[in-house]
């Protein structure tokens, strides 16, 4: 039988040595799987007990800083930054041997597995001397847990050029919203309400996240804001051939459409009236009844419904029909605006870029100076994640090579020129915290003073202070 080929992780075991790794390959090779790479793991500090074959046989040693290596949270977060970049583009398969290292280290890998942090295929095992025979063998670890964010992670690495959020944000309020996000979404039969501001990516999260974790493919999304309200009734329920003037043949209608997944009507608050009215009673119980214009006869769909507003709750609940409002009040999640979520930023603005980027002479990665974190870490981000699309074009304009810096830093001061929020929308006093104040107040005195004396240099004269605090300054927060 041919054998496959693969990679192998595996922590150092401080008590057996490296006679554990050996074990190991010789016993996925009778199980006809050839390593060919191993990632040796050992904790920083600890080099020197690792066995002289390892250096010689070319195995690619990682050092793992740990504090304390029974803390799960230490060994997942290292695992995660200095052992998963490893795998991108592994070719062959995956192998993981979960039995050497504290037992913390051991349960990390199956929380990864489970968590869909590691390759399609991945195979753990467990190794160890057969007691009877004293032979090394080693055993397939059955552990076939699925969570939500293995189910987004496997749709990630389907639809590899679309941007999605990362399920694990790492700001708290992105956290508690995906976490809702997954509870709420799993209820099978009950309106799920979405509400968020102007481009935190309601509607993407629904067609991807929320499609997944329902496990319904299709989502037929009704942008309720530009919809005919003489029309709109038919397009969502359909009707017969002649059922009004102009009816010159039957039409399914939206509903129908969406038999089998999801009807998603996006900004809800902006579905006339009497479609709402018809919509309480189609969602008023399990069976979704409904009856096409000019048809006498019921029909039913098998339909989940999700809705999206921009607006805070206060006013939706003064512009939805107070029955579709309470149907749709029970399963609500709020996506967080990115200036509540800073420690993602970077991600998304990595993200964005990808998303948007054509040109092969720009960078794959996204650009990340200074400059830049200053500016994504304090500026109000209204548009949210339409900000960063139009500071990733601006600096895709602006790119300059062999040093991108100066484009990018033109790219920042156009990109503060022109804000996504009128100007009438932000206080007298900026909005957010002290310090987001404090940087909004800069950047408008920087920019006004040079306007005000027509060069930085000047500007900075006037105002005594040096110029490179004050272009700094002016590519802060919003103007
Ligand atoms: N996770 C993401 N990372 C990067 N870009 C994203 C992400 N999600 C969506 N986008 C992009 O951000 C833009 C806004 O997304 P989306 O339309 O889903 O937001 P929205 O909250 O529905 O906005 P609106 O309320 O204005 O319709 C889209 O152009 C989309 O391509």
């Amino acid at each position: 039988m041919s054998c496959r080929t693969g990679t192998l992780l595996c922590w150092h075991s401080e008590r057996a040595g490296g006679e554990v790794l050996e074990n190991a390959i010789k016993a996925l090779r009778n199980r006809h799987v050839d390593i060919e790479r191993v990632l040796y793991l050992v904790q920083a500090g600890r080099e020197r007990a690792v066995p002289a074959f390892v250096e010689r046989a070319g195995i690619e040693l990682v050092e793992i800083p740990l504090d304390d290596p029974t803390l799960h949270a230490g060994i997942y977060k290292q695992v995660c930054s200095l052992v998963l970049p490893r795998l991108r583009g592994l070719e062959g398969s995956l192998h993981i041997n979960v039995s050497p290292g504290t037992p913390a280290m051991h349960s990390v890998w199956l929380i990864l597995h489970a968590g869909g942090a590691l390759p399609d295929g991945t195979k753990l095992w467990s190794s160890q001397l057969s007691r009877e025979t004293r032979r090394p063998r080693i055993d397939p670890v059955d552990f076939s847990i699925t969570t939500y964010l293995a189910e987004i992670h496997r749709f990630a690495r389907c639809e590899p050029g679309l941007a999605v959020y990362e399920p694990q944000a790492r700001s708290a309020a992105r956290h508690v919203a995906f976490d809702h996000l997954a509870r709420y979404a799993r209820v099978i039969g009950a309106p799920l309400l979405i509400l968020g501001e102007r481009g935190t990516g309601k509607t993407r999260l629904v067609e991807t996240f929320v499609a997944t974790l329902k496990e319904r493919k299709k989502v037929v999304t009704v942008p309720c804001g530009g919809l005919d309200s003489a029309l709109v009734e038919s397009l969502l329920f359909g009707h017969h051939k002649g059922a009004f003037t102009g009816a010159a043949v039957d039409r399914l209608g939206l509903l129908a459409e969406a038999d089998g997944g999801i009807l998603f009507l996006d900004e809800v608050q902006d579905l006339p009236q009497a479609a709402q009215r018809k919509l309480v009673r189609v969602f008023q119980d399990r069976q979704r009844r409904y009856r096409p214009l000019g048809s006498d006869r019921e029909k039913t769909v098998d339909v989940e419904l999700v809705c999206a507003s921009n607006l805070p709750v206060a006013e939706l609940r003064g512009r939805l029909d107070t029955d579709l409002f309470d149907r749709l009040s029970h399963l609500v999640v709020t996506v967080p605006p990115l200036r509540e979520c800073r420690e993602d930023i970077k991600e998304d603005w990595g993200r964005v870029w990808r998303e948007i980027r054509q040109r092969e002479d720009l960078p794959e990665d996204a650009p990340w100076s200074r400059d830049l974190e200053q500016a994504l870490r304090s500026h109000m981000l209204r548009g949210n994640l339409r900000d960063l699309q139009r500071l990733a074009v601006l600096c895709m304009a602006w790119w300059s090579s062999p040093d991108p810096s100066p484009g990018i830093r033109e790219a920042l001061i156009q990109w503060e020129r022109f804000t996504l929020t009128p100007e009438h929308e932000s206080s007298a006093h900026g909005e957010g915290s002290r310090t987001e104040r404090i940087h909004w107040f800069r950047a408008r005195l920087a920019r006004w003073a040079k306007e005000q004396y027509g060069t930085w240099a000047a500007a900075a004269d006037a105002l005594g202070c040096d110029e490179k605090t004050l272009r700094q300054d002016s590519i802060y927060g919003k103007v």
